[in-house]
């Protein structure tokens, strides 16, 4: 089934030239796609594209039929979960309680359901014994686990994770591809932005290369 369907895009930040040069792309929901390549290439921005956080200047990004350009970021986040390169820039609150419990209180859900979620993904995360913690006390691996639980909250049916696995050491990587399978069993789709060609390969069916803002390979 096609997910995300990337129809001739094309975009540029202001006052520079085309980071993103007519790129098509069928992104399938039942398998782990990877998106690799140098430094300065264009993934970010191309997950970004992706994940209808940026609008495309010219062509259209479909997530499920759906034209980015006539989706809100609420409409977005119910569908797409966007784990950024760096957690800090998705950690709002000052407790991991308050932070598993704040999409559900916004969204006027009861605090059974609330407290509920919040106990599930504590479980899930290994972080229960972090509920009472300030956040800014946590190590960078929690907070990533952390951000990648508060996504969860939303139940979205696809991941976009950028660099997750950048200041992880080795135990802390294997953690993380134990959660990452778990959530792929439950049928969870998935993209992977990474450098680490050895995280990717153990993870992907489908590697994307990026470079100057172009595709120069997509393997299965
Ligand atoms: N907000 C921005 N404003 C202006 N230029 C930007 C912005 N974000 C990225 N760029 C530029 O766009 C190009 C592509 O950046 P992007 O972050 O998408 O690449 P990347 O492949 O993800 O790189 P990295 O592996 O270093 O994260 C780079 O030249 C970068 O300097």
């Amino acid at each position: 089934m096609v997910y995300i369907e990337a129809k001739n895009i094309s975009f540029g930040y202001p006052k520079k030239n085309k980071i993103i040069e007519n790129i098509s792309l069928s992104i399938l929901k039942n398998e782990i796609t990877a998106i690799t390549g140098h430094n300065g290439g264009g993934k970010t921005t191309l997950g970004k594209l992706l994940a209808g956080i940026f609008k495309p200047l010219g062509g259209d990004v479909l997530i499920f039929g759906d034209n980015t350009r006539e989706l809100t970021l609420g409409q977005i986040g119910e569908k797409i979960g966007y784990l950024f390169q760096n957690p800090d820039r998705q950690i709002f609150t000052s407790t991991v309680k308050e932070e598993l419990l704040f999409v559900n209180k916004l969204k006027g859900k009861s605090m059974d359901k609330a407290h509920r979620d919040m106990e599930e993904l504590l479980d899930f995360f290994d972080l229960y014994s972090k509920k009472e913690e300030v956040t800014f006390n946590l190590s960078y691996g929690e907070k990533q686990r952390l951000a990648l639980a508060a996504i969860l909250i939303n139940r979205p049916e696809f991941l976009i994770l950028d660099e997750p696995t950048t200041g992880l050491d080795k135990l802390r990587k294997n953690k993380l591809s134990k959660y990452l399978t778990k959530l792929m069993e439950k049928g969870t789709g998935m993209i992977i932005i990474s450098h680490d060609l050895e995280f990717v390969k153990s993870h992907a069916s489908r590697i994307i290369e990026i470079a100057r803002g172009e595709i120069i390979d997509d393997i299965r």
